[in-house]
């Protein structure tokens, strides 16, 4: 068929696929949370619901997207870590992570009324995403490392402002003033001596984030269930869902060697 006049307007669309042998992470971001989740009555500072939403929006997106080798969330945000040698969608990096993120909304969307049953979703969410590529194994560490220590430093200073402003009656103004400036030892310790709560004991989805990878039936690993009881089913030594059952959830460290030794296959060879 003839070429039309109009065909030129190609031209302008540009190439954008990223370098080969680079891990790929898309990460996605909640827009505006701090509003949505007032909106929504979530618990503070840490709502289950609301987090094991997020869990299983990303398990739907690992589940279509088997490049995907291991996610990474806590808060609003979860990151998506393609392997190095990906080669889905020629590796153009606006499709992988538009597609990505356009999963996730519609999958947080569709699964709401199964984790907040009794209220009605008040508007459409929205995510936001971006592409970084890291070109090592130790980058990609650090990356998870990064967002896992950003999980436990929020999660600290926000477990003690709650305290404040809950049980002792502080408005949002003086629990940031008492706060100012104090270690993660003096946040332990407030806990600890005036609200009898070792920080340690707390959640270790709350401290530690969420883990995603791949399910390896009957390859023993550390793995916990999810809170999600209903959906709970047991395939070798991982726990999963019934649904989605090519994904472990974990809640385990990432920051230092254990888990890399215990998972070396994630940075290996690509699965076919
Ligand atoms: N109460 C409650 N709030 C949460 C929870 N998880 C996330 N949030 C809120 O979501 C926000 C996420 O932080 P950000 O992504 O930096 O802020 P944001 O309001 O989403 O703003 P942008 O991402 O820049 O659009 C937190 O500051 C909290 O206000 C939760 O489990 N409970
Ligand atoms: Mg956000």
């Amino acid at each position: 068929m003839a070429k039309s006049k109009f065909e030129y307007v190609r031209l302008f669309e540009t190439e954008d696929r990223l370098i080969p042998n680079c891990w790929i992470v898309v990460r996605i971001d909640g827009k505006a949370f701090h509003r949505f989740t007032d909106s929504h009555h979530y618990m503070k500072p840490n709502d289950e619901r609301g987090l094991n939403l997020m869990t299983r929006a990303a398990q739907n997106v690992m589940e279509d997207f088997k490049d995907i080798v291991i996610a990474y969330g806590q808060s609003d945000e979860f990151s998506f870590v393609f392997h190095k040698n990906t080669n889905i969608y020629n590796r153009r990096g606006s499709k992988m992570m538009t597609n990505v993120v356009s999963l996730f909304s519609s999958s947080f969307t569709m699964l709401w009324p199964r984790y907040f049953s009794t209220q009605d979703l008040q508007y459409a969410p929205t995510f936001d995403a971006r592409v970084v590529l890291y070109p090592s194994d130790q980058n990609l560490k650090d990356y998870l490392s990064w967002r896992q220590a950003d999980c436990h430093i929020n999660n600290l200073y926000n477990t003690c402002f709650w305290k404040l402003v809950q049980e002792r009656g502080h408005t949002p103004a003086q629990a940031q003033e008492r706060l100012k400036g104090t270690l993660s030892s003096d946040k332990n310790e407030l806990l600890y001596s005036d609200f009898k709560i070792n920080y340690n004991n707390l959640p270790e989805l709350f401290r530690k984030g969420t883990i995603l990878i791949r399910c390896k039936e009957g390859v023993s690993g550390d793995t916990k269930p999810t809170t999600d009881g209903r959906q709970m089913t047991l395939v070798g030594n991982h726990v999963h869902t019934k649904a989605r059952p090519s994904t472990v959830v974990l809640h385990t460290d990432l920051i230092g060697k254990q888990f890399w030794e215990d998972n070396l296959d994630i940075l290996g060879p690509r699965p076919k």
